[in-house]
């Protein structure tokens, strides 16, 4: 019979410099590993007004040359408190030897999308190859994400949106910090 381990023998690493070693084709988002929190706005033509969101994003490894990425937002109030839980997806990024990214991400809300780009000292540029919709999903045709680390540690999030009839458009911006 399986013992049962009682630690997962191949946790996942959230710093460049902890075990497990990062894979070499890691090296372009080194930067990105870690979990990161900060706060955003968002705004889309078919919503009543703008919001503000606070967001967790977490980026880790297995020492294989791809990322885990999990992300939740929760709407905050006019004074910043949470309001509501909001989005939530998690999912894979891909490295390729080229720099290319291939991201695989999922929502509860029944969009998986696969989206492609580059990664390069610090920014990821992602946008949509497919996505695919459960059968009660909104339509949600094209998306493009946007991660820049400024020298200040900062990590800027840009998210565009194609959906319900909509065109690429700005839904999404946050300013993330990472949490020691
Ligand atoms: C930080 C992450 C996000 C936040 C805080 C957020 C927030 C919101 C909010 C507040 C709404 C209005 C409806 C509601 O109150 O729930 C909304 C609508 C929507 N969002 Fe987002 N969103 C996020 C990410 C995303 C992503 C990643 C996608 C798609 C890939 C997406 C697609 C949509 C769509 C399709 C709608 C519906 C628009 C409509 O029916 O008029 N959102 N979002």
């Amino acid at each position: 019979m399986f013992d049962l381990a009682p630690e997962h023998p191949y946790p996942d690493g959230h710093r460049p410099d902890e075990a497990p070693a990062p894979h070499p084709l890691l090296a372009p988002v080194l930067g990105l590993l870690g979990v990161w929190q900060g706060r955003g706005e968002g705004e889309y033509p078919t919503i009543d007004g703008d919001f503000t969101y606070a967001q967790e994003v977490t980026f880790s490894h297995d020492g294989r040359p791809f990322l885990r990425y999990e992300a939740r937002a929760w709407l905050l109030d006019a004074d910043d408190a949470p309001l509501r839980p909001s989005a939530r997806e998690s999912g894979w990024w891909r490295l390729q030897a080229d720099g290319r990214v291939e991201a695989l991400i999922t929502q509860p809300t029944g969009i998986a999308e696969i989206a492609v780009g580059r990664a390069a000292e610090g920014a990821v540029d992602l946008s949509t190859h497919e996505v695919a919709l459960a059968p009660t999903a909104k339509q949600v045709d094209a998306t493009r994400r946007r991660y820049t680390l400024a020298e200040d540690g900062t990590l800027t999030f840009l998210h565009d949106l194609a959906a319900v009839g909509q065109p690429l458009q700005h839904h999404l911006a946050a300013r993330l910090q990472r949490k020691p």
